[in-house]
């Protein structure tokens, strides 16, 4: 499917709520590049670059970067892919981070992804990753078919060192603390689409459908015509 024009959309929601998942989702239907916050942290850590050893602590403890240090990360990112409509995800997390965002590009569409802090809490401890891709699975919602293996790679998953109950409520609480401000931001330009639930595969095909309507406006059907 080729899309007529750059098309950048961010997604956002608590830890856990999904937005890998979904990212994945997105990227296979509609061909966007997936910019992850918290995979290029990840990555950084995993290289032993001089950042993610200093972010590392920072991340375990389930607390949030400071704004400077990944809004340079995303931006660099971000400029080696200035052509290509993007999808990032784990960016903006705090107003500050919204306003630099602002600054220096337009973004389409917010797609907030709506789940309650309980169904999360029971998700994350049952989180596998795989590091290299930042491809997710969960023991009981999409195990891999080798355990402890990714389906594509067929290499080793890990834990998170911030997937620990003690951990993610931290999180959960900056969260609510520093991010949901950010839901307000764009609610108030009228840029922020909010989709709730409690299990993925439910709340995916209307993603989907509201993405189609608005990357192919074109092939909309219209109903009621002859
Ligand atoms: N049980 C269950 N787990 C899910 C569902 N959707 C995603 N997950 C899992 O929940 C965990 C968190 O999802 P992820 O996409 O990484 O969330 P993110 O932290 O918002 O990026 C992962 O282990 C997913 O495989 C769902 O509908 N039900
Ligand atoms: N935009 C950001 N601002 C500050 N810290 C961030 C940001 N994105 C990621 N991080 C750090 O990386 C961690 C992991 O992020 P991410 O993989 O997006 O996790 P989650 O599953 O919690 O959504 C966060 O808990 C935080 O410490």
């Amino acid at each position: 499917m080729v899309l007529q024009r750059i098309f950048r959309t961010v997604i956002m929601g608590p830890p856990g709520s999904g937005k890998g998942t979904v990212s994945g989702r997105i990227v296979k239907r509609f061909g966007l590049t997936h910019l992850s916050s918290g995979d290029l942290l990840r990555a950084n850590i995993k290289a032993q670059t001089e950042l993610g050893l200093l972010m590392k602590s920072c991340i375990d403890q389930g607390q949030l970067v400071p704004d400077d240090v990944i809004s340079r990360l995303i931006l660099t990112e971000m400029r080696s892919i200035e052509q290509s409509s993007w999808l990032l995800d784990g960016f903006p997390r705090t107003v500050a981070q919204a306003e630099t965002l602002d600054s220096v590009c337009s973004v389409d569409t917010v797609i907030n992804i709506d789940v309650p802090f309980q169904t999360i809490k029971q998700r994350l401890t049952s989180r596998w990753l795989h590091l290299p891709s930042g491809r997710v699975y969960n023991i009981d919602f999409n195990p891999p078919k080798i355990s402890g293996l990714d389906d594509v790679t067929g290499e080793p998953l890990i834990q998170r060192d911030d997937d620990t109950p003690e951990t993610i409520t931290r999180r959960l609480k900056s969260y609510e603390i520093q991010t949901q401000p950010v839901l307000e931001y764009y609610r108030s330009k009228g840029m922020l689409e909010t989709f709730s639930g409690t299990e993925t595969n439910k709340i995916w095909p209307h993603i989907q459908a509201f993405l189609s309507k608005k990357l192919f406006p074109q092939n909309e059907t219209v109903v009621g015509k002859a």
